[in-house]
């Protein structure tokens, strides 16, 4: 199989409302990061952890870099997450969504690769974007520089301008019937829920 080239892992937040480092979140006893990376090395071949801790990180089997232009949200991070990308697209993750969707991602870089955009990402209601298990074109790295520079942050203002692919959420839902793609775990009582689940799954 094809692998799907560079996947964008994002783990430079603040993590405030967890209290403590998401980068070190352990889900009973896993270390989240590490789980996440060896699943999206199923279907990617190379991955870029995002992180503005890199002492963290010396035994991560991937690389590792920090923001270029800190202190804007996830779009620093997929900034030079870009920059690093081996092929035209990055597929960018966060560090705290527990579930990775391979068919889901085959759909995005199939819808992606049949016109030529700047990125594939999921919009709800059509009012609001999922940064993230969305695909980016490196022709993004010089207007996101711009477009931080000049003090924005917000993804979606940015891919506004751009010819962006959305993917309507009833489909992403036919992927991802019960949600569980966008779950992320920001708050304490999300990570005893998600353990909870695991422990049911015997994970
Ligand atoms: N590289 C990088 N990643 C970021 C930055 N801000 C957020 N992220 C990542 O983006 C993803 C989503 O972040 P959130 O959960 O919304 O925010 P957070 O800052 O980590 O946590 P809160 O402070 O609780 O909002 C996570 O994987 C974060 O690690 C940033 O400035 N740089
Ligand atoms: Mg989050």
């Amino acid at each position: 199989m094809n692998k799907f080239g560079t996947a964008i892992l994002l783990a430079g937040g603040k993590s405030s409302r967890m209290g403590f480092d998401k980068q070190q979140l352990k889900v009973n006893n896993i270390l989240l990061v590490e789980y996440i990376i060896n699943r999206l090395y199923t279907v990617f071949d190379d991955i870029v952890v995002v992180t503005n801790n890199s002492e963290h990180y010396t035994n991560l089997p991937c690389r590792t870099v920090q923001d270029e232009i800190p202190g804007y949200g996830p779009l620093s991070g997929i900034h030079i997450g870009l920059k690093m990308a081996k092929n035209q697209y990055g597929y960018v993750m966060a560090c705290d969504m527990p579930y990775i969707n391979f068919d889901y991602i085959a759909y995005l870089k199939n819808r992606m690769e049949q016109v030529d955009c700047d990125a594939c990402v999921t919009v709800f209601n059509q009012e609001w974007i999922e940064p993230f298990h969305g695909f980016y074109s490196k022709k993004l790295i010089s207007p996101i520089e711009e477009y931080l520079k000049s003090g924005k942050r917000s993804v979606f203002g940015l891919l506004k301008n751009f010819n962006s692919i959305y993917i309507e959420e009833e489909i992403a839902r036919e992927y991802s019937p019960n949600w569980d793609l966008f779950l992320n775990i920001n708050t304490k009582e999300d990570l005893l829920e998600l353990e909870t689940q695991w422990s049911n799954l015997n994970m």
